[in-house]
């Protein structure tokens, strides 16, 4: 089975606003609300291409109820931890002519509500996925990832992690299956500016060398580069397309990887699967559908 495992799920209230001025009474134009965070987005994905997960994470309040509700209607499969004070955030996305977003704080977590996720946690066998996935709010410990994982360390689990900074880069010594950082994140993490997939390649190998065993990197509309645990290095072009909304572009293709790897136990599949599901999504107002994946790979076979 496959666990995704979310600290702070959302409500992603998607909004298009023309031309936003700062510090003026500004009115929407079209507004949408989805579901979101990190690894929601990517249990989402992988049902729309038909493969079922189980979504771990805390939520609370009316908000929570309402996500609650939203994820269940995709028929997604929840273990979610109701908490008690607080309310599952709101993230703000604003479309206008930039793109900007304000993502909220969430609601508090007590030490017994983690007690509880570890209780669950305790389901997964030998051969499940894990994927750990987005930020951790201020009120848990920072170094959660890292305890999850050692905490699993005598079971044969593939853990994915998509997190930023030290979040990052305190599990790589724990050896997980695949890291996701975008290149802006992998730059900010060695201290340098990533612009290109060829400058990218030698900071991905750092977090090989500090233990990852495969390492993507995404580069929106510059593509892709991964690093595998057998020595390939691949690089690709993103699709072409008109991008409508890139929130979950980065989740979308995690789930992409993952099913292209389920699927022929092949690197090189996961990878033109990862990038191809991250473009359908981002060229589609929600994440990628199935179809919307198998078009694109299908009409790009020439960056592959
Ligand atoms: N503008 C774009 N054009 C084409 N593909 C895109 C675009 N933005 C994102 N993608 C696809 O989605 C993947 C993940 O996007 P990215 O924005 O790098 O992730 P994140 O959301 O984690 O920052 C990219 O590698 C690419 O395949
Ligand atoms: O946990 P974080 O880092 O605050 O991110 C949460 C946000 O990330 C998303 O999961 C989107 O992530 P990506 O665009 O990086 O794929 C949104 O749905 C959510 O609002």
């Amino acid at each position: 089975m496959i666990y995704t495992v979310t600290f702070n799920p959302s409500l992603d209230y998607i909004i298009g606003v023309d031309h936003f001025k700062l510090g003026q009474v500004n009115r929407t134009k079209s507004e949408v609300i989805f579901p979101g965070g990190k690894g929601i987005n990517v249990s989402m994905v992988l049902k729309n291409m038909g493969i079922d997960s189980v979504a771990l994470g805390f939520c609370g309040g009316f908000t929570g109820e309402e996500f609650v509700r939203l994820i269940q209607e995709k028929g997604i499969k929840t273990e979610l931890i109701k908490v008690k004070e607080g309310i599952t955030r709101i993230n703000v996305k604003m479309k206008s002519d930039e793109e900007s977003e304000i993502n909220g704080q969430g609601p508090n977590i007590l030490p017994s509500d983690i007690e509880i996720l570890y209780r669950k946690l305790d389901q997964l066998k030998d051969g499940d996925i894990l994927v750990l996935a987005g930020s951790i709010p201020d009120v848990m410990p920072k170094s959660i990832y890292m305890d999850i994982m050692e905490y699993l360390k005598d079971k044969k689990i593939d853990i994915v992690v998509d997190a930023t900074k030290n979040l990052l880069v305190n599990v790589l010594e724990h050896k997980p299956f695949l890291v996701k950082p975008n290149n802006h994140e992998l730059g900010e993490i060695y201290g340098v500016e990533l612009k290109t997939r060829d400058e990218v390649v030698p900071y991905a190998k750092k977090m090989q060398e500090a233990g990852a065993r495969n390492v993507l990197v995404s580069m929106a509309g510059e593509g892709a580069v991964l690093l595998t645990e057998d020595g390939q290095v691949l690089q690709s072009e993103a699709p072409k397309g008109t991008v409508v909304n890139s929130v979950g572009a980065g989740d979308s293709m995690v789930a992409g990887f993952i099913t292209g790897y389920l699927d022929k136990k092949d690197y090189k599949e996961a990878f033109t699967m990862g990038v191809c599901t991250g473009s359908a999504s981002a060229f589609s107002v929600e994440l990628a559908t199935k179809a919307e994946v198998e078009a694109l790979r299908k009409n790009n076979q020439h960056l592959f």
